[in-house]
């Protein structure tokens, strides 16, 4: 019997006195094996322990290992959510760090002591913990993070709670819990590699192994010295360094929009917020609770006191919170500075004024308070119904300009020749021509400026006086004039803002195929529209065109979307607009402009018009076949007057006569009203007037 059982306890007893002193056999087995069949199998069973006993060694190692690296993982999932404190006590110096970095390979696979001396710091290659420079470097990187922005926006229901709960957490602690500083610089460089070529300077692997406090030392000075009055000479998008102020700055406000971009406003707020606090700034936060929100916080917020208010968002909340702003009075106006931390999808104008996406950078500009006060753009909506009462009023003109010139012979004895008739006529013509949205235009600001500064919509009765109808009457302008909006970055109308309106129509496709799906179809479609431009340039020329175009863009800055350059001449504060004009509609002409604009050299396409203007005006007028062979028909016959006025000295009152009518009863009926884009957003609409406010709201920069 004890023969027959041999080998199965023999295998057991091996197995057991090799491996493990924790299962003791019973003695008689052990016993009755050793003495059966270690003479037998001696030799054998020594070379089968020995390996079989290394196999489980490397066995238990890989599998401790295994273990190690799971708990690797955990733990750093873990510390993505862990409270600063708690985090804390699992981060190492980067001496430690290291030292344990070498031991791992040595170290015995025992689960528990290796991974309690797993520094954290082995999930980024640098083996470095990421400093303060690093978390708020690289806050835009957090926009992949989103486990993190879930539980952050979780917790951002409140406001008060946010800022009180927020105030007392100090540096150390919250910056080595933010996750923020787990992002590896391979994700933060690509993210922001995305962002724009600029913005991926402003990522470094920083391996630097200073402590906090020397490293935010060096940072304070550093930045002091580094920006003065001179980085705004050299800075590309300001032509001189008109009214730079450096104030101080004690006390900030910050407006975040948490649902801007990838809904990160509120991690960088906190980021931000830390920063401020670790150099004595006191810090207030609002949140943005509504769509327009911004825009009312920034009318109405008491800024006393607040030397800045900081806004955390995208670029519809710095265009909700410029239209706050200019519709403030004057003087506090004045007094507002604005500063903006990126939170958004795009950011160009952050990226344009800062020089790179980085949120340190941006809180170190605030810390150092050097402003600047940037021009602002003010879209004033004419409805065709107040263009039809300045058509009658021009009309009343030329009726009133006809008689006086009744009496004049113009023909050989006044001018010399009937050439320069024909000349004289076209230039009168040109004077009476109906400008009628440039002077509309014009006549509103005015009002609204003299007025209560430029914060008020015109009235009927700012409007009453001048509008009288050809009986000379007073006509009621009625109240429906919207109130002006103001742009501070960018406005579209043409191609650029019907891929925006088709891109709303093309919403079940998500985000990123809709707008290259819209955009491809509007580039075949290449739609021409038929409009009047009208612009004054900085000498105060003014110009009219009547053409088709496919497309209009204002900029406000050099930069847009992608990296593009789409105005190589904007500056923040020169008081112009870069007007881009674009007549051709043929979809090869249309791609060209794309290959070119990354280095701007599609202002220098012969179908691309390029100015840089103090205002301007687009009329578009209604597609309609019937009044466009009318109107060329008529523009033929007026040539052929001008023709023989020259040979037979035809009275050019009668050509001007002629063209006046003609202008005016198109204008009267055929004005298209098209949705525009402002700042990205879709609203306004055609016809309108654009003029530039110069140096209207100031900003950190
Ligand atoms: N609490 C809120 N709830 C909903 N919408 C909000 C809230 N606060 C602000 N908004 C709106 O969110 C919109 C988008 O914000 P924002 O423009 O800052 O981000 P974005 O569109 O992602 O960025 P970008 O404009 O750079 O592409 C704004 O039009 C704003 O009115």
């Amino acid at each position: 019997m004890s023969e027959v059982e041999a080998p199965s306890t023999e295998t057991t007893s091996v197995s057991t006195s090799t491996t493990s002193t924790t299962s003791t056999p019973s003695p008689s087995t052990s016993r009755f094996s050793f003495k059966n069949i270690f003479s037998k199998h001696s030799k054998k069973d020594s070379g089968d322990t020995h390996q079989s006993s290394t196999n489980l060694k490397e066995k238990e190692s890989k599998e401790s290992k295994r273990k190690s690296k799971s708990y690797k993982r955990t733990q750093s999932l873990e510390n993505f959510s862990k409270s600063p404190s708690t985090s804390e006590n699992n981060i190492q110096s980067p001496d430690n760090a290291a030292a344990n970095t070498q031991q791992t390979p040595t170290t015995p696979p025992t689960t528990t002591t290796t991974i309690d001396t797993v520094p954290i710091t082995m999930i980024a290659p640098t083996g470095s913990l990421p400093n303060m420079s690093e978390v708020l470097s690289n806050g835009i990187s957090l926009e992949g993070n989103d486990n993190n922005n879930n539980n952050n926006n979780e917790a951002s229901s409140s406001s008060s709670s946010i800022s009180s709960s927020n105030t007392s957490t100090p540096l150390t602690e919250s910056t080595t819990s933010t996750p923020s500083e787990l992002v590896t610089p391979q994700n933060s460089t690509s993210s922001l590699m995305k962002q724009s070529p600029q913005g991926a300077d402003s990522v470094t692997t920083n391996n630097n192994r200073r402590s906090w406090s020397e490293q935010l030392d060096s940072d304070k000075e550093n930045f002091v010295n580094d920006l003065n009055e001179q980085s705004v000479l050299s800075h590309p998008s300001f032509c001189e360094p008109s009214r730079v102020k450096r104030i101080k700055v004690a006390n900030v406000t910050i407006i975040f929009n948490p649902m801007s971009g990838s809904k990160i406003g509120e991690k960088i707020m906190v980021e931000a917020k830390k920063y401020f606090e670790v150099h004595g700034i006191k810090v207030h936060v609002i949140p943005t609770e509504y769509k327009g929100h911004a825009e009312v916080l920034c009318r109405t917020l008491d800024i006393e006191g607040i030397d800045v208010v900081c806004l955390v968002g995208g670029d519809g909340t710095i265009h909700e919170a410029v239209n706050g702003i200019m519709k403030r009075d004057p003087e506090s106006r004045e007094r507002f500075v604005m500063a903006c931390l990126p939170a958004g999808t795009g950011n160009s104008f952050v990226l344009e004024l800062q020089g790179k996406l980085s949120i340190k950078h941006v809180c170190e500009r605030v810390v150092n308070g050097l402003t600047v006060p940037i021009d602002i753009a003010k879209v004033t909506i004419v409805g065709k119904s107040k263009i039809s009462a300045e058509c009658s009023r021009r009309k009343l003109e030329y009726n009133t300009l006809k008689k006086k010139f009744a009496h004049v012979n113009l023909d050989a004895s006044t001018l010399s020749s009937s050439q320069e008739a024909g000349r004289r006529s076209i230039q009168a013509y040109r004077q009476i021509r109906p400008d009628a949205l440039m002077e509309y235009g014009s006549t509103l600001s005015n009002q609204f400026n003299s007025s209560n500064g430029i914060d008020r919509a015109p009235s009927s009765s700012d409007l009453g006086t001048d509008s009288i109808t050809e009986g000379g009457e007073q006509n009621n302008a009625d109240d429906s004039t919207p109130e002006p909006i103001y742009c501070f970055n960018s406005l579209h109308w043409g191609l650029g803002s019907k891929v925006n309106i088709t891109a709303e129509k093309m919403r079940w496709m998500g985000k990123a195929v809709r707008y290259t799906t819209a955009a491809l179809l509007e580039l075949c479609r290449g739609e021409r529209i038929l409009a009047r431009i009208e612009y004054e340039d900085a000498n105060g020329e003014v110009t009219a065109l009547e053409d088709e175009f496919c497309l209009a863009i204002v900029n406000n800055i050099q930069g847009a979307a992608k990296g593009m350059k789409m105005a190589p001449k904007a500056k923040l504060n020169d008081g112009l607009i870069d007007l881009i004009l674009v007549k051709s509609h043929k979809t090869f002409d249309l791609m060209n402009i794309f290959t070119k604009v990354y280095d701007g050299t599609h202002t220098e396409l012969d179908y691309v018009i390029y100015k840089q203007v103090k205002r301007f005006s687009i009329t578009p007028f209604k597609k309609d076949k019937e009044r466009k062979k009318r109107l060329r028909k008529e523009k033929k016959r007026i040539k052929a007057a001008i023709k023989a006025g020259r040979e037979h000295s035809k009275n050019p009152l009668e050509i001007l006569k002629t063209e006046c009518n003609t202008i005016l009863s198109e204008l009267e009926d055929q004005i298209d009203e098209e949705i525009i884009d402002i700042d990205g957003e879709l609203k306004g609409q055609t016809p309108f007037v654009c003029e530039m406010i110069p140096r209207s709201v100031r900003v950190v920069v």
